[in-house]
């Protein structure tokens, strides 16, 4: 019997295929189907983020599309109408592909030093004449001149620091060794059963999985961390009062945590309590261990049964990369304890299901986005049962859980979770009465916008944050908590912001955010910035703009496969400067280390958004500065959303009434203007490249959707037909088409003449002085020091400590 399999999707909205009945040439039957092998197809590897390995496929993504699947009896045989040229070519452009961007990132790495504005000595430039800044080659060509290029040097001797770091890699290298003979020799005394050996190497894949997918981020620092053990743990004695286990403790001193953070020594007693609980607590202080810990005891209080196993906790996520990290977080909690560390299993989209399936089956701990936990869980397995067993259901970022596009699939969870297989069929069961679980809700934010989304009102009032009472009744009503009251901590009443953060708004014409960004962080060189736009199609956009002005920008969207989405998050990681463009899929929960600056190209269309975004930096005790880029009209509606943000600091006794009035940094337009040649034509490269790729696949998709109907596509005579139609878009089109007609001469010709641009030096009139006088600091120019030229008065900034 043959499977019935669907039309092939269309890549594109249905309303382009009508467009195709105007072509009149006579049908041309499609081409027949012919059996394939599946290794002979035209496969799109998909390669790893660099330092993720192919665990069993787990991350091994591999793409095919246009294949049709025929079962014959108990056999599947696959066909492609495709023809063997054409799947050649297909494969030589998946290679190329990948080859390309693998080219392009390692060139961004090695341009990456070369961004920096020619800064020299301040007292060098007041004496000789100034002769501008560059970020280009330019700088290269002084290096060689001044002798410090081009020349071998004699090797140096060790200075002390040098032998104090070869003396400590020597010690870590040597402690790896024994560390290793002995897991060998453990191993060789004690085999383990062949099943038991399995789940243990599922284990360490999981563990491995995670370390590796988050790169330097959470779990690298944690590891570190935990590495450093022997040479002198700290004193957790500050955590004692929460009455943790022994183990638990190590594992903190282990952390080098000597001390719980405010949402810690407040939560983690309440849960140890058996209480359910919502947390709020500002962003980056350490709300994932405030419901980690409690899981952590938990199970080594009473681990699962290994032979009726059921998994103690699920944690809920709204992103992919947060459930990644999260499982990442409490690995490196229950890593290296003396203790059998708790499986911990990611369920998420983008990745392998099976995989994931059967990690489920062991899993202590289980970590997940709503819609694939729901796919896993609904699709029967036997997980259900089990997993309606956990003591802790976890909602992180609750309010963005629970909000509109989400909450449908949590919903399902939830209801899921409570229904009582035994209630008869109409009968609506008592699921307060059944509830075993603890339910622990986290968030920096609740917002009213989600309320009243829920409630169908639509989105009034642009997302004001909620009071604690509106947050339970509306959370009460939501989630079936265990207990009538759950216990409301607010680790930070008085401030939805980190304490390390300071703000500001450049205000620029629309039309000119592209070029009042590239010159923001060109007075940034190499601090690692994250850039939040509102679409993706803006991410797709501005991430190959800075891109072709040498600024090593990755992007980041919903949009992107889950591997190469790993892989910008890795890469973003682990290269200090390195610049993420972003939606906001980045802008809950990523704890990535050393984010300096947050730029908020595109406004954040609510007030708990901006709080998210900008808790991209000054994390825990760090600064970093967050900056909205705003059109004129724009700027009113910013000042009110920000102040509302903080309008709770009013409230709080003792604090002036005074509404929070964030300044405008005052960009020097001289400066933009001569930096606008340069960002013009970078724009119109990659605007270019945009629509010439966009045509191309557009191209694509007519023409095989017109050999699907079985008519002939001729695209000019296509483009003539469409002429004269004019509707919505038009210009914008108009403009694609003239962009994707540049020649590779042209654009050639436009790439050496940017090229050209970044090797000058830019004169930057009066304001020499400062800009020589080295790397400008964000932090400075906002405490009104640094380069007062390029920020206006930064005197008049005023920020409150
Ligand atoms: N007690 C502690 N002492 C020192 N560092 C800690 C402690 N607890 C957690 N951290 C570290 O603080 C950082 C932020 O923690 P975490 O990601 O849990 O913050 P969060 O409150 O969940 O932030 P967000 O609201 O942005 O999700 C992590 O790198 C974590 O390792």
């Amino acid at each position: 019997m043959k499977r019935p399999h669907a039309a092939p999707k269309p890549a594109h909205p249905t309303h382009k295929r009508q467009k195709l009945e105007k072509p009149s040439a006579p049908a041309k039957p499609p081409a027949p189907r012919r059996k394939i092998r599946l290794d002979d197809l035209s496969w799109k590897a998909v390669s790893m983020p660099d330092r993720l390995e192919d665990f069993e496929g787990f991350y091994g993504l591999e793409e095919i599309d246009d294949v049709e699947v025929v079962r014959e009896g108990a056999t599947l045989s696959f066909g492609t109408r495709k023809s063997e040229e054409q799947l050649e070519r297909e494969r030589e452009e998946g290679r190329k592909r990948e080859e390309d961007e693998k080219r392009r990132f390692e060139e961004m790495k090695d341009r990456q030093g070369e961004v920096d504005l020619d800064v020299g000595v301040e007292d060098e430039a007041v004496e000789s004449e100034w002769e501008g800044f560059s970020d280009g080659q330019g700088d290269e060509e002084d290096a060689v001149g001044d002798g410090e290029a081009g020349v071998e040097e004699e090797p140096k001797p060790m200075s002390k620091k040098e032998k104090k770091k070869q003396k400590e890699k020597e010690i870590k290298e040597r402690k790896e060794n024994q560390k290793k003979e002995k897991a060998a020799k453990k191993e060789a005394a004690d085999p383990k059963p062949a099943n038991q050996a399995k789940d243990s190497k599922d284990q360490e894949q999981q563990k491995s999985n995670e370390k590796q997918a988050i790169g330097n981020g959470a779990f690298d620092l944690l590891a570190d961390k935990s590495e450093d053990e022997d040479e002198g743990d700290v004193d957790v004695s500050a955590w004692e009062d929460l009455g943790l286990s022994k183990q638990t403790l190590a594992s903190l001193a282990r952390l080098k945590f000597s001390e719980p953070t405010t949402i810690q020594s407040l939560a983690v007693p309440e849960v140890l309590a058996g209480r359910d609980v919502i947390g709020k607590a500002s962003t980056g202080s350490g709300k994932t261990l405030a419901f980690g810990i409690p899981i952590l005891e938990s199970y080594l209080k009473s681990p699962p049964n290994a032979k009726n196993h059921t998994p103690i906790a699920l944690i809920i996520s709204p992103t992919r990369e947060l459930a990644h990290q999260l499982a990442a977080h409490l690995t490196a909690l229950c890593a290296d304890g003396d203790f059998k560390a708790p499986s911990i299993a990611t369920v998420t989209g983008g990745l392998a299901v099976q995989k994931q399936r059967r990690q489920l089956e062991h899993a202590d701990v289980i970590i997940g986005t709503p819609g694939r936990l729901w796919e896993v869980i609904s699709s029967g397995q036997g997980l259900l049962a089990s997993i309606k067993k956990i003591r802790f259901l976890v909602v992180d970022e609750a309010d963005r859980l629970l909000s509109q596009g989400s909450y449908k699939e949590l919903g399902e969870i939830l209801k899921i979770l409570d229904h009582d297989d035994n209630t008869e069929e109409g009968v609506e069961p008592d699921p307060a009465a059944e509830v075993q679980r603890q339910t622990l809700v986290f968030s920096a934010t609740f917002h009213k916008g989600l309320q009243q989304k829920l409630a169908g009102k639509g989105p009034k009032g642009g997302g004001d944050l909620m009071n604690k009472q509106e947050s339970m009744e509306y959370l009460l009503k939501k989630l079936n908590f265990r207990e009538e009251k759950p216990k409301f901590i607010d680790a930070n009443p008085t401030s939805q912001m980190a304490t390390g953060l300071k703000e500001g708004l450049i205000e620029c014409a629309g039309t000119e955010k592209d070029l009042f960004l590239y010159s923001l962080l060109l007075y940034h060189p190499k601090k690692r910035a994250l850039i939040f736009t509102n679409s993706v199609s803006a991410v797709r956009r501005v991430t190959p703009y800075l891109q072709h002005l040498d600024l090593p920008a990755l992007p980041l969207h919903s949009g992107m496969i889950q591997k190469a989405r790993l892989r910008s998050i890795e890469r973003f990681t682990q290269r200090p400067g390195s610049i993420l463009v972003a939606t906001d899929v980045a802008a809950r929960g990523l704890d990535i280390p050393g984010v300096e600056l947050i730029v908020h190209y595109h406004l954040p269309r609510a007030a708990d958004t901006y709080v998210h975004r900008s808790g991209r930096t000054a994390r825990g005790s760090a600064s970093g500065a967050s900056i909205l880029i705003c059109a004129p009209e724009e700027v009113a509606g910013v000042r009110r959303l920000v102040a509302k943000v903080h309008a709770r600091n009013e409230a709080a006794p003792g604090k002036r009434k005074s509404a929070y009035f964030i300044r405008t940094l005052d960009i020097d337009r001289r400066i933009v203007a001569r930096l606008k040649p340069r960002a013009v034509l970078a724009k119109r490269i990659a605007d270019a490249t945009i629509a010439k790729e966009k045509t191309h696949s557009e191209d694509n998709w007519m023409r095989e959707a017109a050999e699907e109907l079985g008519v002939d596509y001729d695209s000019e005579s296509f483009e003539k037909e469409a002429k004269g139609r004019k509707g919505r878009g038009a210009g914008r089109k108009k403009k694609e088409k003239e962009a994707s007609r540049l020649t590779k001469g042209e654009m050639g010709a436009l790439r050496a003449e940017l090229k050209g641009l970044l090797g000058q030096r830019v004169n930057v009139g009066v304001s020499e002085r400062y800009l020589t006088s080295g790397g400008i600091d964000v932090e400075a120019l906002m405490r009104g020091e640094g380069n007062l030229e390029f920020l206006g008065d930064a005197g008049a900034l005023g920020f409150e400590d």
